[in-house]
């Protein structure tokens, strides 16, 4: 406190004595500065001057004067002192001009001495230099700022492509653009305060000012010019002050220009809607499950049997024998048609991100999880229907998730922490013996239980080889429509051929033999020769052919012994000792035959 700035001492600054008329306002000569300041505060507009100790000795208020001059021989404290004062300070300055010339120095402080040239004290401009410095760089930059904001908004008033209008709370133009007086026919001179009902009189500027409200998208009709317009209020503290009217596109022509683009957008939209929609829905129907034996269409009608319900389906059988062709068509044969079918192949996703698959996530639930979460195909299968191939592949801890979905039909995304109910109807397929699975321990029976409701056995197609005939031709018929092939048809050696063979890829596998052949083929007909040379080779054994005939008589045996039984259940209204006396056999006999045709207690009151 009390020290030269070294820019006085040190830059040369020519000093001359000056004599200051001090006046002592409320000021002792024992009070500290900042107890003064405190008592005053920032409102204190003053030049303080103080001793080299510190302490405040003078006050020099606005209106009074530095005198420079020669009047030596002052007494301190007596009113008037003597002080150096850099010479460019003109004689008679006033404060206000001493504080601008200190601010031009940027020193805060000058010394004061007697008339010896001893120093007594330091005339300071504190804290009113740097309040004041402060308050003139602020006031600079809020000036810059609100200069930098007008050219800014004058240039977005003076668009060339827009029209623009303002009016005050009276509905008179307090702003116009020059595009606005082009299109009204008038100058800024004769805009400017009138009514803008004067200028155009149908606006509804008045309107807008009234109401509060804005009117997006209008037309606006002046002369032969056609233009969109929106008109919206303007509000201060939730009052009206005025209402701005803006034309959207330079003519209409524009705005043509821009409809076609939202249109085109529209389309794309709408394009990129279906594929995703049938990304993910069922393609198939059980038009397009070909067979006529009489376990395939026993299983068809099932099927059918199955999508009227809301039961959960299992559709066991070998690889390739047509399960999720039999789970599109049960979607689409149900009242969920309209919904998502979402499939889902348990033994293609690694364990660890089954779980994410199936129930989504939260955001950032987990390291590398996406930053907004991602529903889970439960949640995206909602109203719709779930398909989970290859159930006999879930992890154990992945089969007591899924049975608890099951049962309380409710989901948690991971990392979430409210459940929520979903609407899905769950079809799952297996080509593994679930039942020796639970003896292993590897399938929960308490899932088992629950999958079991509705089962479909499909046939493998060696069962049923009447059908490879119907298959082959109907392949053969939409191969030609995938590989823009000319094939007429299959010889009937080779066809014999086709259906000696044993087909242990089933469907699938005759698919993609003969897939195999028409792209090989020159002929219309395809020729024993033509086929593959394992096919050629695995000639079936007579007993296998007998074994085959005897299948087929077995297969219709076993279908008519089922039918019987679901007839004698429906009659006795599900009761089983009714049904065995309709039929006529023991109670026990009847349990049996329930059991081989996977007839179980859930299945018959889901059936019935
Ligand atoms: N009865 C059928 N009629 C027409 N095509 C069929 C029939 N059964 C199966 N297919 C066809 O065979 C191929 C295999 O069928 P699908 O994928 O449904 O078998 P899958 O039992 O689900 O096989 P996987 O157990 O290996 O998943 C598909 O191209 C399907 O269209």
């Amino acid at each position: 406190m009390g020290v030269f700035s070294d820019m006085i001492i040190g830059s040369g600054i020519d000093t001359v004595d000056c004599m200051i008329t001090l006046d002592f306002p409320k000021v002792s000569e024992d009070r500290n500065i900042y107890e003064v300041y405190e008592e005053f505060g920032q409102s204190l507009d003053c030049v303080y001057v103080v001793n080299r100790d510190g302490f405040l000795v003078g006050l020099l208020d606005q209106p009074t004067m530095l005198k420079v001059g020669a009047r030596r021989n002052m007494q301190k404290l007596a009113g008037e002192l003597v002080c150096k004062v850099p010479m460019c300070l003109p004689s008679s300055s006033s404060v206000q001009e001493a504080i601008t010339l200190f601010l031009k120095l940027k020193v805060n402080e000058v010394p004061v001495t007697d008339e010896t040239g001893r120093m007594i004290g330091v005339l300071k401009l504190w804290p009113l230099f740097d309040y004041q410095a402060s308050k003139l760089e602020s006031l600079e930059q809020e000036l810059n700022k609100s200069k930098k904001l007008t050219a800014t908004l004058e240039a977005v008033i003076e668009n060339p492509y827009e029209g623009m209008v303002v009016v005050d709370e009276n509905s008179h133009v307090t702003m116009i653009n020059n595009f606005y007086l082009e299109v009204l026919g008038v100058t800024r001179e004769e805009a400017l305060g009138r009514h803008i009902c004067e200028l155009t009189p149908h606006s509804e500027l008045p309107n807008i000012v009234r109401t509060g409200k804005a009117q997006f998208v209008d037309y606006w009709k002046v002369g032969d010019r056609d233009f969109m317009i929106i008109r919206a209020p303007i509000k201060k503290d939730g009052k009206t002050i005025g209402a701005l009217g803006k034309t959207l596109f330079k003519d209409m022509g524009l705005a043509h220009v821009f409809a076609r683009k939202l249109a085109q957008l529209e389309d794309d939209l709408k394009f990129y809607k279906e594929e995703l929609r049938k990304i993910h829905s069922a393609t198939y129907t059980f038009d397009d499950i070909i067979g006529e034996g009489f376990k395939i269409t026993a299983t068809i009608r099932l099927a059918q049997r199955a999508a009227r319900t809301t039961s959960t389906v299992l559709l066991t059988g070998e690889s390739g024998t047509g399960k999720e062709l039999f789970a599109h068509a049960i979607h689409n044969y149900s009242v969920r048609r309209h919904g998502p079918f979402i499939k889902v192949n348990c033994a293609a996703i690694p364990e660890q991100l089954l779980e994410s698959e199936l129930f989504g996530y939260v955001e950032g639930a987990f390291t590398g999880a996406s930053k907004d979460g991602k529903p889970g195909k439960f949640e995206l299968a909602n109203h719709g229907t779930i398909f989970l191939d290859e159930i006999g592949d879930m992890s154990l801890t992945m089969q007591a998730k899924l049975l608890r979905v099951i049962q309380e039909r409710e989901i948690e995304r991971i990392g979430g922490t409210q459940p929520f109910k979903i609407d899905v109807r769950i079809i799952t397929a297996t080509n593994r013996k679930l039942e020796k699975m639970l003896q292993e321990g590897t399938f929960r029976d308490d899932l088992f239980y629950r999958l079991n409701v509705m089962v479909l056995e499909l046939p493998c197609l060696r069962e049923r080889s009447g059908d490879i005939r119907l298959l082959a031709n109907y392949m053969v018929t939409k191969l030609n429509q995938k590989l823009e092939t000319d094939v007429e048809g299959i010889s009937q050696e080779a066809m014999q051929i086709l259906q000696n063979y044993a087909w242990p890829g089933n469907v699938r596998e005759l698919e993609s033999v003969l897939e195999r052949t028409m792209n090989m083929v020159d002929e219309p007909i395809i020729l024993p020769e033509h086929l593959p040379a394992r096919i050629l080779q695995a000639k079936m054994s007579v007993n296998d052919i007998q074994s085959g005939e005897h299948s087929r008589f077995e297969e219709g045996r076993n279908f008519a012994e089922k039918e019987l039984l679901v007839d004698a259940l429906k009659c006795a209204k599900g009761n089983k000792a009714q049904a065995a006396k309709i039929l006529g056999i023991h109670r026990s006999v009847l349990y049996k035959k329930l059991t081989k045709h996977g007839l179980g207690g859930e299945v018959l009151s889901g059936e019935l």
